[in-house]
């Protein structure tokens, strides 16, 4: 059957909070399109871990059952963390059910994972060869919900302070415009990843990008880009400045953001909302505001993250390697 779920973000868009059931207790979780590890805060963490957080209790679960020998590790590219065992149990997301997921306890977890009391993990969407257990890797929820879903997709609703959807299996058309413009995905990153070669910063002239690559990321708070993207961006905004302090290009709060169109795979251009791009103050007063747009390193791989997705409704097509996109309703 299908599944959908609420997808409630953080004060400040900083990540979105979805129901998931494992072996009967409902844990909510942040859904990472950018990673392929399901793991969970749970009772084996040490008590100082745990406070604040819904714990799994793999003991009061009927169902779980230790895969034994197994382990996962995983590092994120923020420098955060988690590590620990694995198991097995019944996990229904929204009415998607899969019995038998891998469900990876962590013993281990990094500070800014432990500071988010909203978060209790992560569930992975991306493609099951970046999963981290061993000594066998194991496969991602969506990967084992595939068979069973009427359509093999999955699709991220993500919005500006306000509840979304995740849903497994249907595509809701009531929440975009038009129709969804498709692109083919290469796998063989393991992420949902597609070339992303132009770009068009407000009314401005679309401008090359070549050979640039892109992933569509739900786990990444912000839009993470080719420093010549962000240059030009930030050029046409009164007062951006590169701040080594806060570590990002920052601007007045008061200042005008242009829209930003990027390539998705040479089919579509993805318009992001200037005023999403004015992603939070840095300072009490609110006078100075931190870039949803951020710099990568030039010619690596850009990570449009949940900035681009709150302009954005996507659809992940695990059928056929492709992602749809439109804007939202
Ligand atoms: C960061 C998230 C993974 C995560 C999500 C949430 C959290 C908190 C709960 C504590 C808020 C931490 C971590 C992302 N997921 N695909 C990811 N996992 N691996 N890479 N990325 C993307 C990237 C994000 C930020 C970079 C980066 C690369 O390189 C430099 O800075």
């Amino acid at each position: 059957g299908t599944g959908v779920v609420t997808a409630t973000p953080e004060q400040g868009d900083v990540e979105y909070l979805s129901p998931v059931t494992i072996g009967g207790q409902t844990i909510n979780m942040d859904f990472d399109s950018g990673s392929s590890d399901l793991w969970v805060f749970n009772t084996e963490l040490a008590a100082g871990s745990q406070a604040g957080h819904s714990n799994f209790n793999p003991e009061t679960s009927t169902t779980f059952q230790l895969l034994q020998g197994a382990s996962f590790e995983i590092s994120y590219g923020d420098g955060s963390g988690a590590a620990g065992n694995v198991g097995t149990d019944t996990v229904n997301i929204g009415g998607a059910t899969v019995t038998n997921q891998a469900v990876e306890l962590a013993t281990a977890v990094s500070s800014s994972f432990v500071q988010d009391t909203q978060s209790n993990g992560l569930v992975g969407l991306a493609f099951s060869k970046l999963n981290t257990i061993k000594p066998v890797q194991q496969k991602t929820f969506f990967d084992n919900a595939i068979a069973t879903l009427p359509i093999p997709v999955f699709t991220a609703d993500l919005r500006h302070a306000a509840v979304g959807a995740y849903e497994f299996g249907n595509i809701d058309s009531t929440k975009f415009n038009g129709s969804l413009s498709w692109t083919d995905v290469n796998a063989t990153s393991g992420f949902w990843q597609f070339s992303s070669q132009q770009f068009a910063v407000g009314t401005g002239p679309t401008m090359n990008l070549a050979g640039g690559q892109a992933i569509a990321d739900t786990g990444t708070t912000l839009m993470i880009a080719d420093p010549s993207i962000v240059n030009a961006y930030y050029s046409q905004v009164q007062g951006a400045v590169n701040n080594e302090t806060v570590g990002g290009v920052t601007f007045p709060c008061a200042a005008q953001l242009p829209d930003l169109a990027v390539d998705i795979g040479g089919n579509y251009m993805a318009t992001v909302r200037g005023d999403d791009i004015n992603f939070s103050p840095v300072d009490a007063a609110g006078t100075t505001c931190f870039g949803g747009l951020q710099a990568g390193t030039a010619g690596g791989l850009q990570i449009y993250g949940d900035i681009m997705f709150k302009s954005q409704f996507v659809a992940f097509n695990g059928g056929n390697n492709s992602i749809g996109m439109a804007p939202h309703q």
